[in-house]
């Protein structure tokens, strides 16, 4: 399925910082000058889920594969970037494409760090953003508006409904609204998505502080969690550079790391999971001698959609699913074990796959 999380911000803030911690590599350059990105970087993650080691653990799986998330990391955007002011707007057209936006707000001082406003002022800067974010909306629904003028013409039923959602759109974001704010039909909920409106996709607000504060926050990052909290967004609280730092350790040195810090898990982990949950998603295993691997599927799912995830033939085919819940898995110490004790059941096509579900499908081919 491929969920994908776009990286925005002012420049200088932590963007690119961030982005190598996640993907465990210096693909992106982060330096201390703004507009250090000018190419969008991508990138893939494995989602961290502890539950996963577990079951590999119990089933002897030769291998782990967990499920992976890609970042997409852009310039930094600045007042005016839609007016073409700095770099950031016509990278903009790669967050379109995403499923969520990380917004990454500098929480921290630091005399050396260049702030392209120069001062410290998260919610102030997340509003240059968010107002960049709604004129780059509304510019491409003008274009796309003119381009289905002759549509219309031709009573093209859906170049109608695109042209009235847009028009939904444009109408909140000339009030100063973002387009989430807009509140739609299911039946055009498809569609609407199909717009790909930056202003319509959910936020995590990414909480960037310095290395002291990362175990407990600090004042910037109570104003944002304020904020995000109004806005019904979600937000975490990160220090880039100790995740950078801790991204090039082992195993057992960033154990220690953590600890020292005061942390109990890197942040990372924290910000993967905040992503998931707010892109509604949820995971199921498949776990057997040979492998043990995560799934992603968004929450209420049904048993042949969920199966195919993996492959479309056991969607088309599906029988059933065997299934065993994690916490019934682990108490039977395993498949056998848990069948014995009553707890494996066999699901139709209408049984909506539970978080941590382990499941078995049975299709034709
Ligand atoms: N939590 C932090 N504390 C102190 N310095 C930090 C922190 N996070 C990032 N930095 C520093 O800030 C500088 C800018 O980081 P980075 O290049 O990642 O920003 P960016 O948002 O990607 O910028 P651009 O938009 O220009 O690409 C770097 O020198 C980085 O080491
Ligand atoms: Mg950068």
């Amino acid at each position: 399925m491929g969920f994908r999380m776009g990286i925005v911000g002012l420049p200088n803030v932590g963007k690119s910082t961030l982005f190598n911690a996640l993907t465990k590599t210096a693909a992106a350059q982060a330096a201390n000058f703004p507009f250090c990105t000018i190419e969008p970087n991508v990138g893939e993650v494995n989602v961290p889920d502890a539950r996963l080691d577990t079951l590999a653990g119990i089933a002897k799986s030769a291998s782990i594969i967990p499920t992976r998330m890609t970042f997409v990391d852009i310039a930094g955007l600045v007042k005016g970037a839609s007016k073409g002011e700095g770099l950031g707007n016509q990278f903009l057209a790669n967050i379109r494409e995403t499923d969520a936006i990380a917004h990454v707000l500098r929480c921290f001082e630091d005399g050396d760090i260049t702030h392209v406003e120069g001062r410290v002022d998260p919610v102030a800067d997340a509003e240059v953003i968010e107002t960049e974010l709604m004129l780059s909306d509304l510019e491409s629904i003008e274009k796309r508006r003119a381009n289905l003028v002759r549509k219309l013409k031709g009573n093209d039923k859906e170049a109608q409904q695109q042209d009235r959602l847009l028009a939904a759109a444009q109408a909140a974001l000339e009030e100063g609204n973002p387009a989430r704010t807009v509140a739609v039909d299911a039946e055009d909920a498809k569609a609407w998505k199909g717009l790909q409106l930056i202003t319509t996709k959910p936020v995590l607000y990414v909480c960037n502080v310095a290395e002291e504060d990362a175990a407990n926050g600090n004042a910037f990052s109570e104003a944002v969690a304020k904020m995000a909290a109004e806005q019904g967004a979600g937000h975490v609280v990160i220090s880039a550079r100790i995740e950078e730092e801790i991204s090039q350790l082992d195993a057992e040195e960033a154990e220690m790391f953590l600890s020292e810090m005061g942390l109990e898990e890197p942040g990372l982990d924290r910000l993967i999971r905040a992503g998931y949950e707010l892109l509604h998603l949820e995971t199921y295993f498949t776990v057997g001698p040979k492998e043990a691997r995560a799934w992603t599927i968004r929450k209420g799912t049904a048993a042949p959609q969920a199966a195919g995830v993996i492959h479309g033939d056991f969607e088309k085919g599906f029988i059933r699913a065997e299934t065993i819940a994690y916490e019934d898995y682990v108490a039977g110490k395993g498949e056998q074990g848990a069948k014995e004790a009553g707890k494996m059941r066999a699901e139709g096509k209408s049984y909506i796959v539970k978080d941590g579900d382990v499941m078995h499908f049975l299709f034709n081919t």
